[in-house]
């Protein structure tokens, strides 16, 4: 049976010449910079040396670059990584492969939020949106292990279940070794950061945006930040995310780079740094040209751990009144980016000026 048009994927609207009318973004959402302007601004870090502990070793000079990028930017790309290439190109092989296959086979996942544990969706696992991405995602729940809920992982092609489960695994370990650093860079032991989060969590969206056929009236994906801790991006060579940190007045499309990764930090490690460090304000762009995809690891701390910057100095303030659970931030999160959309709508529906509305924004704790 043919999906029902509710359920028509971006890869079949693709085939059209104009852009259906849920997709349509409003005008002062629209992208400053085009997706391939590309910027050499966001820091790119070689992690080569980074086990040469002794002092004037490596890791001192990684450890500086890293700590400077998250307090300007909260957004860098991580080069000699480790990662094997052959694991990166062969997860990317069945990340296309997957996409290309026909609308009947790919809802065969649709994930319904609440009721499913992972799977195919379109746009995102939100209900609320005003206006919808332009894009497919998979999204599996890697970890912890005994959460995983293999029946909602697709099995075509055959090899990407596997090639989730190593690429999860190689994510993990990098992770740990990066939150070693945000750990010493806060002036903390290195495993300081990592216990804090408790049993860790993870889980992969991998990303697909088609070709769009009036790609300057759609997005993406909308402007967010993530609530995770850290988040670690991998992209094609098209081009498409964006980032920001003067809060929207101007962007830079990171430049993509073979191999590389796109580390973001979000809202979690903003808490847990007691603001020093950025929750990257970020979106992704789409294009007429080339269909994009990117594999987007993020790494969570337990539901139950606790949030709360983890050294407060003299004389400062904390960002939060109290500690609150991970579950109780990640609520906060989502309902505050669910504020921004009805505000949108709203100042959208009533004429407001641009000034009245990002007074009401600024007004959202
Ligand atoms: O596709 C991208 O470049 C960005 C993806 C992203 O920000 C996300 O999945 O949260
Ligand atoms: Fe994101």
């Amino acid at each position: 049976m043919a999906p029902t048009s509710a359920f028509v994927t971006p890869s079949t609207l693709a085939k059209e010449t104009t852009l259906k009318d849920g997709y349509i973004i409003d005008e002062r959402d629209k992208a400053k910079v085009a997706h391939n302007e590309f910027s050499d601004d966001i820091p790119v870090i070689s992690l080569a040396g980074i086990d040469e502990e002794h002092p004037g070793g490596r890791r001192e000079a990684i450890l500086k670059k890293v700590v400077e990028a998250c307090e300007e930017w909260g957004i860098f790309q991580l080069v000699d990584h480790g990662i094997d290439v052959e694991l990166i190109n062969e997860m990317t092989k069945y990340t296309k492969e997957f996409f290309a296959l026909p609308d009947e086979e790919k809802l065969k996942y649709e994930m319904s939020p609440g009721k499913h544990k992972g799977g195919f969706l379109i746009s995102s696992h939100l209900t609320g949106e005003a206006v919808a991405n332009w894009r497919e995602l998979v999204l599996f729940f890697t970890y912890p292990v005994q959460g995983r809920d293999y029946s909602r992982w697709p099995s075509k092609p055959e090899q990407w279940k596997a090639m989730v489960e190593a690429y999860g695994e190689n994510m993990m370990n990098l992770s740990c070794k990066m939150f070693e650093l945000l750990s010493e860079g806060l002036g903390l032991d290195k495993d300081a950061y990592a216990k804090s989060m408790g049993d860790i969590s993870q889980h992969l969206v991998v990303n697909h945006y088609p070709k769009c056929p009036q790609p300057e009236l759609a997005v993406g994906l909308k402007r967010h930040t993530d609530p995770s801790s850290i988040t670690l991006l991998l992209q094609d060579h098209v081009g498409g995310l964006q980032a920001t940190k003067d809060g929207g007045k101007t962007w830079v499309t990171v430049r993509p780079i073979k191999n590389a990764l796109v580390l973001n930090l979000g809202d979690h490690a903003y808490f847990m740094s007691n603001g020093r460090f950025k929750s990257a304000d970020h979106q992704a762009i789409v294009n007429s040209i080339e269909t994009r995809t990117s594999i987007a690891v993020f790494m969570n701390p337990a539901q139950d751990a606790k949030v709360y910057p983890l050294n407060v100095k003299e004389g400062e303030k904390a960002v939060l009144e109290e500690p609150i659970t991970y579950a109780e931030m990640n609520n906060r999160h989502k309902n505050r980016y669910l504020e921004i959309v009805r505000l949108k709508k709203l100042a959208k529906e009533e004429n407001w000026s641009q000034e009245e509305l990002d007074l009401k924004l600024s007004q959202l704790n």
